[in-house]
């Protein structure tokens, strides 16, 4: 599968190798040229693994085109691609206004199938190309942010593609947003700063899987976890594992570091970054700067870099605040993104939705579709005998109990 040079080709194979179920649905569909005679966008975040899955769909017959904004580009990984024929609308020196046109130039390839992540895609596509959502087969959608606006389109009538929701897949969301995010997003902020988190007062806003993970692993670091919740359960829940659970604006005062996890904008206010104690992080592993109060922050006019992805800020209050990879995701914006053994399960988990998406999709009404559970059993089921593990087989009398009543 891999006949790359240059600088991202190591880096490309050594997630390969720990890949074994994309391997082995890359090796079928090439075999049954799944995809054939289709053109399929991969909008995700652009790094070795997310290479990967692109080679695949390649393999199995796919005209690939790609695109990332610049905070989720790894340059290296763009060339190698471009190196192999893929056209790639990447570059990650782009500003703003040069992402929405590499965005808009992915679109007008005229794709059959989008890989998206986060619906900015395919949002763009509703608002700006009906005429190409029209001749669209279908979406695929890789993070709860995205499927969240997906589902209010659907309700309101404005949803115009079948789209199938990979993030809501069990070994989709179970692995990466739980396990693979808070790995991602609490070794980033160790390397970020070299600074430990033992000892410091965290706040985990949103408990969901992805701020559950964050306040676990952050409380494995030594960290004293307070959890700011909406949803009476899951803040329920948080105190069943053993957290302080208030409201951010109480815990701000010692909030040494805000993870943001929620997906949702404005979660973090200035009010609560005026009220943090001196040097404190502001730090998102949910869906992006929008969590945070960048415009506030920029507009305070005090930005300085101190480090590598860090800049500082001195607020009205006269104290500093520190914030990471200028509120982007900071696994995905200065580090390499989820381990590689989540996302063999995310990408592969995409790889079959698109498959599903060539096979049924044209006869499919738009809206938000879940992955069948067949095809999740079967990830988790190759993932967990590569990782070593074994199944205890359902015996008869046990299948036949099963069906009783
Ligand atoms: N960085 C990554 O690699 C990565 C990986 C997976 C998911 N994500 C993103 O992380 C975010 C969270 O994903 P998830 O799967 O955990 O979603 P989730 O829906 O399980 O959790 C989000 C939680 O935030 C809570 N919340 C909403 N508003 C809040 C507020 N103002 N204050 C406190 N809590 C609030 C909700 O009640 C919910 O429990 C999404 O944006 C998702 O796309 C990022
Ligand atoms: N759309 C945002 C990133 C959102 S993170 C949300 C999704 O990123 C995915 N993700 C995290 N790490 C990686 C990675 O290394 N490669 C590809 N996707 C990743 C993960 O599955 C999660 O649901 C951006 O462009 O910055």
């Amino acid at each position: 599968m891999i006949d790359i040079t240059g600088a991202a080709a190591e880096r490309i194979a050594w997630a390969a190798r720990s890949m074994p179920v994309l391997e082995r649905v890359a090796k079928r569909l090439a075999e049954q040229g799944s995809l054939a005679g289709l053109r399929v966008g991969v909008s995700l975040v652009l790094e070795p693994k997310t290479a990967n899955l692109a080679l695949a769909l390649r393999d199995a017959g796919a005209e690939v085109v790609v695109a990332c904004n610049a905070s989720s580009t790894d340059q290296q990984v763009a060339e190698a691609l471009r190196g192999l024929g893929l056209r790639v609308f990447a570059d990650s020196s782009a500003d703003e206004a040069e992402d929405l046109r590499l965005a808009r130039e992915f679109l007008e390839t005229g794709l059959d199938i989008l890989i998206d992540d986060g619906a900015s895609v395919t949002r763009l596509a509703h608002r700006e190309y009906p005429e190409l959502v029209a001749k669209m087969i279908g979406a695929t959608e890789e993070t709860t942010s995205g499927v969240r606006p997906l589902r209010v389109m659907h309700d309101d009538g404005a949803l115009k593609l079948p789209v199938i929701a990979v993030n809501d897949a069990a070994s989709k969301y179970l692995f990466d947003n739980l396990y693979g995010t808070s790995q991602s997003c609490v070794m980033a902020f160790l390397d970020l700063t070299n600074l430990q988190l033992a000892g410091r007062t965290v706040a985990v806003v949103g408990y969901g899987w992805v701020g559950t993970g964050v306040a676990r692993d952050a409380a494995a670091m030594g960290a004293r976890v307070v959890v700011s919740e909406v949803d009476p359960v899951k803040a329920l829940r948080a105190l069943h594992d053993g957290y302080e659970v208030t409201g951010l604006g109480q815990a701000a005062p010692r909030a040494e570091v805000v993870f943001a996890c929620t997906g949702l904008a404005g979660v973090v206010t200035e009010s609560h970054v005026e009220a943090l104690p001196e040097g404190a992080f502001l730090c998102t592993a949910g869906g992006g700067a929008f969590e945070m109060p960048m415009d506030y922050l920029h507009g305070l006019g005090t930005r300085r870099g101190v480090r590598a992805a860090v800049d500082a800020y001195t607020t009205r209050s006269g104290r500093t605040v520190h914030v990471l990879s200028d509120g982007d995701c900071v696994n995905c914006a200065d580090a390499e993104g989820n381990p590689i053994e989540v996302m063999d399960l995310s990408l592969s988990l995409q790889a079959l939705a698109v498959e599903r998406l060539a096979a049924e999709g044209e006869d499919w009404a738009p809206g938000v579709y879940e992955l069948p559970a067949d095809i999740d059993r079967e990830v988790a089921r190759i993932r967990l005998e590569a990782a070593g593990g074994s199944l205890e087989p359902l015996t008869d009398a046990q299948r036949e109990a099963v069906r009783a009543w």
